[in-house]
């Protein structure tokens, strides 16, 4: 029994030996005051001086592997996709997500994959709504423009994709009793909570003895219920008007998401709170990063006039004189507005940190990687990685045109430099709709208007 105990001790040091390096930890908290306010800047930091490709740290309890180099990611996201596609447990997500129901959060199975093609195959309709929401955005600029007062323009592009999403999922009765607002509050409320670093996620050994919980978990209910009062609602309403639609009563006059998944409800077995979890998903998926998205994108283009000037030439000289609002079909051979897109997610993806979970063990690079492992691959430090990107730092959308040293780099997920919607089966699920709202918005804010930093 000694030698036994002594050889299996040895095995587990040979597989130690092997683990991806880690800087030294603290006991109980491991590196979890290493990572910061800004986790994916530390996180960068600390991969430079410990392991630029793989490094292994504890947070709290928890072994967690940090992923930094493109050609790591491409391991973990393609070479390896079938064993990193699933997501690491959360509490938070556990109470506001129905048990998980949603596509983002959701296990790798079969859920997942009936969820995932859900949305994928349905979420169409959408794509109809743009034109009413884009004309609404370009009145309360063009009354400020008159007026010659700034706007806020986080404020106006969050409100221009939330009446994006809200009309694509709920249909015409978006704006009715404030619900927009009220859907805009609670993705508000809820986004720090479901995308940032929560302690407790750290120490499930506490949460276990509900030391820490009880604080996260109680605002999580509280949202929780939140969201029921309104999705319950919602769902109540559409479905006394797919009855009465269905039953001849009538006319079809709405194909709004909600309406979607009613008529498939049967046919993929969703219950309520699958159908609440993918809304859910729906809004957050869709509204808080496409607005993200945007506003940083006016930024960059207002801090560099040079390039608002040429975006603004490309776009006024593709489509007829006289045209006040641009549609999709406006859009085509706008190389420089998609290259503006591009350079704009390369520096600040929405989600800086993608959160994968290893479901069985394997080696990369000669790494044990054990199952059962929280996985974050830092899109945000790849997209600046010096070793592939020329001035890495720098906002130059050229590189992405002609002759650009990135003129044949794609966010399609072949690109392992350029992870701003992922890669591998937990890609983004609405890249294409994504991409359509930045490029229709883009474009009309800048055809419409002069774009200028108000004075300090
Ligand atoms: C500019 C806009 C968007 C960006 C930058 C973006 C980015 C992302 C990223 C980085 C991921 C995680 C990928 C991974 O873990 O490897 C993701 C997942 C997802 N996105 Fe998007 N997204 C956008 C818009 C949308 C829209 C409009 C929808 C609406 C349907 C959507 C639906 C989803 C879903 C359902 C997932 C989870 C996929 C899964 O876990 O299987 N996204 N997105």
């Amino acid at each position: 029994t000694f030698s036994a105990t002594r050889e299996k001790r040895r095995h587990q040091q040979v597989a130690d030996d092997h683990l991806p390096p880690s800087p030294p930890a603290l006991p109980v908290l491991g590196h979890l005051h290493l990572v910061g306010l800004l986790p994916h800047i530390s996180l960068r930091s600390l991969a430079r001086k410990h392991g630029m490709d793989l490094m292994l740290l504890r947070l709290g309890s928890m072994p967690v592997l940090i992923v930094s180099s493109p050609r790591a990611a491409e391991e973990v996201l393609r070479t390896h996709d079938h064993v990193f596609a699933s997501r690491p447990h959360s509490l938070v997500a556990e109470i506001v997500l129905y048990g998980l129901s949603d596509v983002g959060f959701a296990p790798y199975g079969d859920y997942w994959r009936q969820a995932r093609k859900l949305v994928t195959t349905h979420h169409a309709p959408a794509q109809r709504q743009e034109g009413a929401v884009v004309r609404m955005v370009m009145a309360r600029i063009g009354e400020a423009a008159a007026a010659g007062v700034a706007v806020d323009m986080s404020d106006l592009l969050g409100s221009f994709i939330n009446a994006l999403g809200c009309r694509a999922v709920m249909g015409k009765s978006f704006r009715s009793e404030g619900r927009d607002k009220l859907l805009r509050e609670l993705i508000e409320d809820t986004s720090p909570l479901l995308g940032g670093f929560n302690v407790e996620e750290f120490f499930p050994f506490l949460a276990r003895f509900g030391v820490l919980s009880k604080v996260v978990r109680a605002k999580s209910v509280r949202l929780r219920r939140r969201w029921d009062e309104l999705l319950d609602r919602l769902i109540e309403e559409h479905e006394s008007k797919y009855a009465a639609v269905a039953s001849g009563d009538s006319p079809k006059d709405d194909d709004d998401f909600i309406h979607v998944l009613l008529s498939v409800r049967q046919e993929y077995g969703l219950n309520r709170e699958h159908m609440k979890a993918i809304l859910l998903d729906v809004f957050f998926a869709g509204i808080g990063t496409a607005s993200s998205m945007l506003d940083f994108t006016m930024a960059e283009l207002m801090r560099k006039p040079h390039m608002m000037e040429k975006l603004q030439a490309e776009v006024n000289s593709s489509v007829p004189q006289g045209l006040e609002l641009l549609s999709e079909t406006n859009l085509t051979g706008m190389d420089y507005l998609r290259a503006v897109i591009k350079e704009s997610l390369r520096l600040h993806p929405v989600a800086p940190l993608l959160p994968h979970f290893s479901m069985a063990g394997c080696s990369i690079d000669g790494h044990t990687i054990p199952a059962g492992l929280q996985v974050l691959i830092n899109t945000w430090a790849i997209g600046r990685d010096a070793r592939c990107w020329e001035d890495a730092e720098e906002f130059i959308p050229e590189r992405f045109i002609g002759d650009g040293s990135a003129a044949h780099v794609n966010f399609k997920g072949n690109d392992f430099q350029f992870l701003p919607f992922g890669s591998g089966r937990r890609m983004c699920a609405g890249v294409n709709f994504g991409i359509a709202c930045i490029e229709l918005m883009l474009a009309n804010l800048v055809h419409r208007f002069d774009w200028e930093l108000p004075v300090g």
